[in-house]
């Protein structure tokens, strides 16, 4: 998968607010895509994560999970594959083809942490949440359920496009998440979108101060209207 040097994080990724600030860019750009939590939610409200994915893509099985267990059929979960494909800073992201048992749970997420991978993005459900928050590892995911997808899923393809939120994302793709969903920024756009980035926070930041300290809303009204979108 094509890489960006570690260090292109360095300036940006721990901006506050970094979701909407790279959605903006995306949107700027025209490119990427944006999923809110609709789609994909996080656990806990201080999860955010920064970095490229690795990807995973599982199908449903046919058939009883039941009969299947009790011909012995083999277990096709892909997770721990892919947390050994995985750099460490990079984020697992997970296409469950539309299967709803949990495809992960407190024992993936501390093996997860144990690759050094820095998060992971269901498009599809999770269990031991209160197991997973307690581990730290930052999960988004459609939604939870105590029931596993052993003998429901098969994994099929390892690091190559997937389909999160129905939007595509391709191994080295980065993703962004955080309490108000995640975007999926194309690799090469990262350095674009890391500048724009900080570009944006320091404006935001400049009429934070601004706001904060107004004493005449009129006068804040004037000095910021050519900030408006519409007038
Ligand atoms: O065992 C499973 O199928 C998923 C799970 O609960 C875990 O990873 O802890
Ligand atoms: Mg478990």
């Amino acid at each position: 998968m094509p890489r960006h040097d570690p260090s292109i994080l360095e300036t940006w990724a721990d901006l506050p607010g970094l979701t909407a600030l790279v959605a903006d860019a995306l949107d700027e750009l025209g490119a990427g895509a944006v999923l809110g939590t609709r789609a994909v939610a996080p656990l806990a409200p201080n999860m955010r994560v920064c970095g490229p994915a690795v990807t995973l893509r599982y199908v449903g099985v046919q058939g009883e999970p039941g009969i299947h267990r009790a011909a012995g059929a083999s277990v096709l979960a892909g997770d721990r594959d892919l947390y050994a494909v995985a750099s460490p800073g990079d984020v697992a992201v997970v296409d469950c083809g539309g299967v709803t048992s949990a495809v992960m749970g407190g024992l993936s997420a501390q093996w997860a942490l144990t690759a050094g991978v820095a998060g992971c993005v269901v498009d599809g459900a999770v269990r031991d949440a209160t197991a997973i928050v307690d581990s730290g590892l930052p999960v988004w995911s459609r939604h939870r359920t105590p029931l596993a997808a052993r003998h429901r899923v098969e994994a099929i393809a390892l690091n190559d496009v997937v389909n999160i939120g129905g939007r595509p994302v391709r191994p080295g793709d980065h993703i962004v998440g955080d309490l108000d969903g995640i975007c999926i920024i194309p690799h090469q756009l990262v350095p674009t979108v890391a500048e724009r980035c900080l570009t944006a926070h320091d404006r935001e930041e400049r009429l934070m101060a601004t706001i904060a300290d107004a004493t005449d809303l009129d006068e804040l009204v004037r000095a910021t209207r050519s900030t408006r979108v519409a007038d």
